[in-house]
């Protein structure tokens, strides 16, 4: 798996570094309130195990299971629910945990949703922003790492539902893609 990589953006180390430094922003933040942090599933499965580990506040965790790249490395243009969260968020302070915001339509997805169901606060926490991916407004309050227009895999991230155990991020080989 590891020989499929063409380049590393960012090491296992720089990754505990931020969910270190991005915890204690979000335990300040929250330091007065107990926040329902829902995970983006698949993709923020460790970034949102590690980060709520690094935030020493009261919070409540759920997940919501949401699809619009189906194995390959472009959106869809359509975000399917797969599994809604069972926590109800009405009058909660929420903080949404994606591993990455690209075209913004997940994150739009979601904030709709959760503003329809009356959620009284929505923050946003993302390992990865790509603004140049932008096709919907969408903006993060906490923000790992801004990265290039580049299709990134390792530590939750996907193509083809492979290379989320990968433990750090990184770019494939073009060849992965065109073999595929
Ligand atoms: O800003 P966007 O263009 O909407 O892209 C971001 C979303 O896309 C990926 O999810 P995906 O649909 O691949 O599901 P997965 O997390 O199960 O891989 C990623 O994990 C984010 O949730
Ligand atoms: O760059 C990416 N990599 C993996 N999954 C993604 N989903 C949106 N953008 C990406
Ligand atoms: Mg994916």
């Amino acid at each position: 798996m590891n020989n499929d990589i063409l380049k590393v953006l960012y090491s296992t180390e720089q990754i505990d570094e931020a969910c270190k430094r991005l915890g204690k922003q979000i335990q300040q933040v929250y330091a007065h309130k107990v926040p329902v942090v829902i995970g983006v599933l698949k993709g923020a499965t460790f970034f949102m195990s590690d980060i709520v580990r690094q935030a020493d506040t009261y919070m409540e965790i759920d997940f919501i299971d949401v699809s619009s790249y189906h194995g390959t490395t472009q959106s869809s243009g359509t975000v399917e629910m797969v599994t809604d969260i069972s926590t109800d968020v009405s009058g909660r302070d929420v903080l949404i945990v994606e591993d990455i915001v690209d075209t913004g339509r997940t994150l739009k997805f979601l904030t709709d949703k959760l503003n329809q169901r009356g959620a009284s606060s929505i923050k946003v926490c993302t390992l990865l922003d790509k603004p140049a991916g932008r096709q919907v407004e969408a903006n993060s309050d906490f923000i790992g790492f801004e990265v290039p227009n580049e299709f990134v895999v390792g530590y939750g991230l996907d193509y083809d539902e492979k290379y989320r155990n990968l433990p750090y991020i990184g770019v494939l080989k073009p060849e992965i893609y065109t073999n595929n």
